[in-house]
């Protein structure tokens, strides 16, 4: 979780009425929202409000943002375009947990043609309260191994990927162990 409990949102037309439930929501929870887009007048467009969203990340901001588009899709692959996000579209609150878990995704996308108020509501919290590996503990090198996954996306460099024939530069490793039984996504 972030250690401040603050949290950057935002939205376009479509997704304006999702997000202002979700806001209101996680501020009755004590998060400190902060939304780049509080009027529904004037509303950028939903890559724009991405870029916008993606920007607090890399600039460090916040930790996590919050992002509401239609369906999600065009919001998060805008905020993508910056540096240091990693976005993620949920549409379940298993999928939107397992973003932060295992992903360690620091923005969430979420679109209001198909999320109704309480199931964003329920996916904002389980992504915001969780973090690399959450739930997880159990899994012999579930951590390590994702983290792996984190950090090469991070320092990804496409122009030296591909001078090194199209290959990841220095690859780091970790084994993924057996998956406990029982353990529910
Ligand atoms: O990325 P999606 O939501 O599919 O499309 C982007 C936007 O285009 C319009 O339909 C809506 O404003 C929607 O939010």
């Amino acid at each position: 979780m972030s250690a401040e409990k603050q949290v950057v949102v935002g939205a376009d037309f479509a997704g304006f009425p999702l997000k202002s439930a979700v806001a209101d929501h996680l501020r009755e929870r004590g998060w400190e929202v902060v939304d780049i887009t509080p009027s529904d007048e004037n509303l950028p467009m939903y890559h724009r409000v991405g870029f916008r969203l993606g920007a607090e990340l890399a600039e460090g901001n916040f930790a996590k943002a919050l992002a509401f588009c239609g369906t999600g899709m065009g919001i998060h692959i805008a905020a993508s375009k910056v540096p240091h996000v990693h976005a993620a579209v949920a549409e379940s609150v298993p999928a939107a947990l397992r973003a932060a878990a295992a992903n360690n995704a620091n923005l969430l996308a979420m679109g209001a043609f198909y999320i109704g108020a309480p199931l964003g509501m329920a996916m904002a919290d389980a992504f915001l309260e969780a973090e690399l590996g959450s739930g997880y503990e159990n899994w012999p090198g579930f951590y390590e191994y994702h983290h792996i996954g984190y950090l090469e996306c991070e320092n990804f460099d496409y122009e030296a990927y591909k001078a090194n024939n199209f290959e990841v530069v220095d690859p780091m490793e970790a084994t993924l162990g057996d998956q406990p039984i029982g353990l529910a996504y």
